[in-house]
C-alpha cells in the first residue's frame, strides 16, 4: 500500500464545459443530447412542492410546455432590472437568452431561492458566474442546438459582405441603379481565418471550404487533428492576422477575448481585409474597428453582435457605409430556437429534480455512468464529513481537514471532485446556516478558511469498485469524544461502502462497524462483560429501534469503543443514564 499523491483543494470555479460535436446535418440530429445523469439530490426543490420557473426571454413553445409539465412557468419578457430582481425571489430557476442580464444584484435578491439558472443559448457573458457559484446557484446553458443556425449566419453574412448586400439592397430600395459602386470580391481562392475553431467556427470553416476559400483556423485550445480532419490549418495569431483576406470570430467573450481586436490588432491585418463577427460585439474594440475602417485598413465589417444590445440610435459603426449589421440573429432560425428551448428546459427540470447537468457551467460535469458508480461513496463522504465535524470540541475552529480515499484505480481513473464536495458539505452544514451544494463547496470553503488536502492510497487488487474506504481526518482541534483522536493526534473517522451502504468503520484507532443512518452513539469504556446489555436496556426502555452495535478494543480487558446505530434520537436522560454506567469514560451523540 503507497501514498502515490497528494495535493490541495483547488478552486475551479467559472468552468465552461463544451460538448463534441459531428457534421453538417440538422442541428438536432448532430448534437445528440447527453445521457441523463443519474440522480444525485444537491438542488433539488423541497419535496412536494411545485418549482417556479421564470422565463425572462422568449423561448420556443416546445420548451415552454416541458417546463409545464413539471413547474409552475411565469413567462415575464421585458422586466426591468429592478423587475427583475423583485420576482427572482419566488423563483426557483430562470431561464434568459443574451438579452437579460443576470447580475449579482439578482442573485443576491434571490434570497437562497433560485437554485438554477438556464442559459438559453451558448454565450454566458450575460450570466454572472461568480455570483452564482457563491450562492449556490447552478448554470445550464444550451450548447449545442444553435451551432448550425449560427454558422449559417456567419456565412450569411460573409457572402453578403463579399458582394455588398445589404448596401446595394439600400441602394435600389432607395431608387438608385449602382451597379458600379458595388462590384464585389470573389470568395474562391481568398483566406479565411476562423478565430476560435469550436462548434459555430469548424461549422462555418467547412461551409467556407464548400465555396471554395483557403481556411485556416486560429485557437489555443483546440486540437490541430480534429481541423486536419476537416482540412483546417490551426495557425498563431499572429499568422491568421497577417494572411487572412476575411476573418471570421467564434470566441467567446471572456476576460481574456475582450476587445482582442483593437488598434493594435488592426495594424497588423492585411490591408482590405473583411470582417465578420457573430460571436460577441465585446470581442472587438468597437472605435478601433471604426478607424480601421475609415481608414481602409478594414474594408468591410459585418456585425450580429455589439457591445451594447441593441446598440445606440447614434452609433457610428452601424450607420458606417461599409458595415451590414443584424440585430443578433445568429441563433434566430426557427429550428434552432425549438431545439435550444428543449435543451434548456431539460436542462432546468432535471436540475430541479436534482439530477447532475450535463450542460452544467459552473459545476464539475460527471458523466452518468461515474456518478451512478460514485453515488453510494457521495452518502459516505458526505456522513463522514458530518460526523468528524460533530466531533470537534466547541470552540475549535476546523481549518485543516485531510481526506484519503484508499482505491485499487490509479488517481486518473478516480474523479474526486465530487466526493470533495460532499465532504465540505458534511463539514459545514452541521455547524453553520450556510447551504452547500457541488456548485458552491469549494467557494465556502475557501471562504471560510478551510484548507481541504486529498490524498489517495492506491491499493494491490482488482479495481472493481472505485474505493475501498475514504478517510477524513480534523487536524489541529480538540474533541469532545478523546477517542476520536488517532495516533497521529487528529480527529479520524473512516468508512467504507458495505452492500451499497455507507459504514462507518473506525473512530480514532479503535476499528467499528455501523451503518450510517439514522444517528449513532459512541461511547468508550473499559472492557468487561455486561456493558452492552445495560446500554440496550436503557436504549429500548426509551423505545429506540438499535439498527446496528458494534464494539471495537485495542485488547481484551483494555479500552473499547462501542458504536450505537439508532433509528431516532434517544432522549438526554437516556444518553445522561449510559453516561453514568461505571465502565463507560465517555460519550457522544452524533446526528447523520
Ligand atoms: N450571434 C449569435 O446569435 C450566436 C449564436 C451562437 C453562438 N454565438 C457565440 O459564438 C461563440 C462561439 O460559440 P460556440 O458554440 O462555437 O462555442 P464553443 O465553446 O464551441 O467554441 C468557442 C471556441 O473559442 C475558443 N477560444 C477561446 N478563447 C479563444 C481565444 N483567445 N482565441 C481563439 N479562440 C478561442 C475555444 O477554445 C473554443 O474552441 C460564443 O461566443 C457564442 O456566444 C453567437
Ligand atoms: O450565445 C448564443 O447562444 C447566441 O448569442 C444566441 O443568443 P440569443 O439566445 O440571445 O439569440
Amino acid at each position: 500500500m503507497s501514498v502515490i499523491s497528494s495535493w490541495n483543494l483547488t478552486i475551479s470555479l467559472n468552468t465552461t464545459i463544451s460538448l463534441s460535436w459531428r457534421s453538417s446535418l440538422p442541428s438536432r440530429a448532430i448534437f445528440p443530447r447527453p445521457k441523463k445523469p443519474k440522480t444525485l439530490v444537491v438542488l433539488a426543490t423541497a419535496l412536494g412542492a411545485k418549482p417556479t420557473v421564470l422565463v425572462a426571454e422568449k423561448i420556443g413553445d416546445a420548451g415552454i410546455q416541458l417546463l409545464k409539465t413539471f413547474a409552475n412557468v411565469d413567462c415575464s419578457y421585458n422586466l426591468s432590472p429592478e423587475e427583475l430582481c423583485t420576482k427572482i425571489s419566488l423563483c426557483d430557476a430562470l431561464i434568459v437568452r443574451s438579452g437579460t442580464k443576470v447580475t449579482r444584484e439578482v442573485f443576491e435578491s434571490a434570497m437562497g431561492r433560485l437554485k438554477v439558472v438556464g442559459r438559453a443559448g451558448v454565450g454566458i457573458d450575460n450570466v454572472d458566474i461568480s455570483a452564482a457559484t457563491e450562492h449556490g446557484c447552478l448554470v445550464v446553458n444550451a450548447p449545442t442546438a444553435n451551432t448550425i443556425a449560427a454558422a449559417d449566419h456567419g456565412i450569411a453574412l460573409l457572402t453578403a459582405v463579399s458582394r455588398n448586400v445589404a448596401q446595394a439592397d439600400a441602394s435600389v430600395k432607395a431608387g438608385k441603379w449602382e451597379r458600379n459602386k458595388y462590384v464585389g470580391v470573389s470568395l474562391v481562392g481568398k483566406t479565411l481565418a476562423v478565430m476560435g475553431f469550436g462548434k459555430v467556427g469548424s461549422e462555418v470553416a467547412r461551409r467556407a471550404k464548400g465555396l471554395g476559400m483557403q481556411v485556416i483556423a486560429h485557437d489555443p485550445y483546440a486540437p490541430a487533428d480534429r481541423a486536419r480532419a476537416i482540412g483546417v490549418e490551426l495557425v498563431s495569431f499572429e499568422e491568421a492576422l497577417t494572411t487572412a483576406d476575411f476573418i471570421s470570430l467564434h470566441m467567446p467573450l471572456t476576460p481574456a477575448t475582450s476587445k482582442m481586436f483593437n488598434d493594435e490588432t488592426f495594424s497588423r491585418v492585411k490591408k482590405g481585409v473583411r470582417i465578420i463577427n457573430v460571436a460577441r460585439g465585446g470581442v472587438i474594440d468597437e472605435e478601433a474597428l471604426l478607424r480601421a475602417l475609415d481608414s481602409g485598413v478594414v474594408a468591410q465589417a459585418a456585425l450580429d453582435v455589439f457591445t451594447e444590445e441593441p446598440p445606440p440610435q447614434e452609433n457610428k459603426l452601424v450607420r458606417h457605409e461599409n458595415v451590414t449589421v443584424t440585430p443578433h440573429l445568429g441563433a434566430s432560425t426557427t429550428e434552432a430556437q425549438e431545439g435550444v428551448a428543449l435543451e434548456i428546459a431539460e436542462a432546468v427540470v432535471g436540475a430541479l429534480r436534482g439530477e447532475l447537468a450535463a450542460t452544467a457551467v459552473n459545476a464539475p460535469m460527471v458523466p452518468a455512468e461515474v456518478l451512478l458508480e460514485l453515488s453510494p461513496y457521495v452518502a459516505l463522504t458526505e456522513k463522514l464529513g458530518r460526523l468528524a465535524v460533530q466531533l470537534v470540541a466547541g470552540g475549535s475552529g476546523v481549518k485543516f481537514v485531510k481526506v484519503t480515499y484508499a482505491s485499487t484505480r490509479g488517481p486518473d481513473d478516480l474523479d474526486t471532485r465530487l466526493l470533495r464536495a460532499m465532504v465540505t458539505k458534511g463539514l459545514i452544514e452541521p455547524v453553520s446556516s450556510v447551504f452547500v451544494n457541488l456548485v458552491n463547496a469549494d467557494f465556502i470553503a475557501k471562504q471560510r478558511g478551510l484548507r481541504l488536502t486529498e490524498e489517495r492510497i492506491v491499493l494491490d487488487g482488482s479495481p472493481e469498485k472505485p474505493l475501498e474506504f475514504i478517510q477524513v481526518r480534523i487536524a489541529n482541534v480538540e474533541s469532545k469524544f478523546v477517542s476520536a483522536i488517532s495516533n497521529s493526534g487528529e480527529i479520524t473517522v473512516e468508512g467504507r461502502v458495505k452492500d451499497g451502504k455507507p459504514h462507518l468503520t473506525k473512530v480514532g484507532s479503535f476499528g467499528v462497524d455501523v451503518s450510517l443512518e439514522g444517528s449513532i452513539v459512541l461511547c468508550r469504556q473499559s472492557d468487561q462483560p455486561g456493558i452492552i446489555g445495560k446500554v440496550g436496556n436503557i436504549i429500548s426502555e426509551e423505545n429506540v429501534n438499535v439498527n446496528f452495535m458494534s464494539v471495537g478494543r485495542i485488547a481484551p480487558g483494555k479500552q473499547a469503543v462501542m458504536t450505537i446505530g439508532l433509528d431516532e434520537e434517544p432522549s438526554r436522560d437516556a444518553l445522561k443514564k449510559i453516561g453514568e454506567i461505571t465502565a463507560v469514560e465517555e460519550l457522544v451523540f452524533l446526528k447523520l
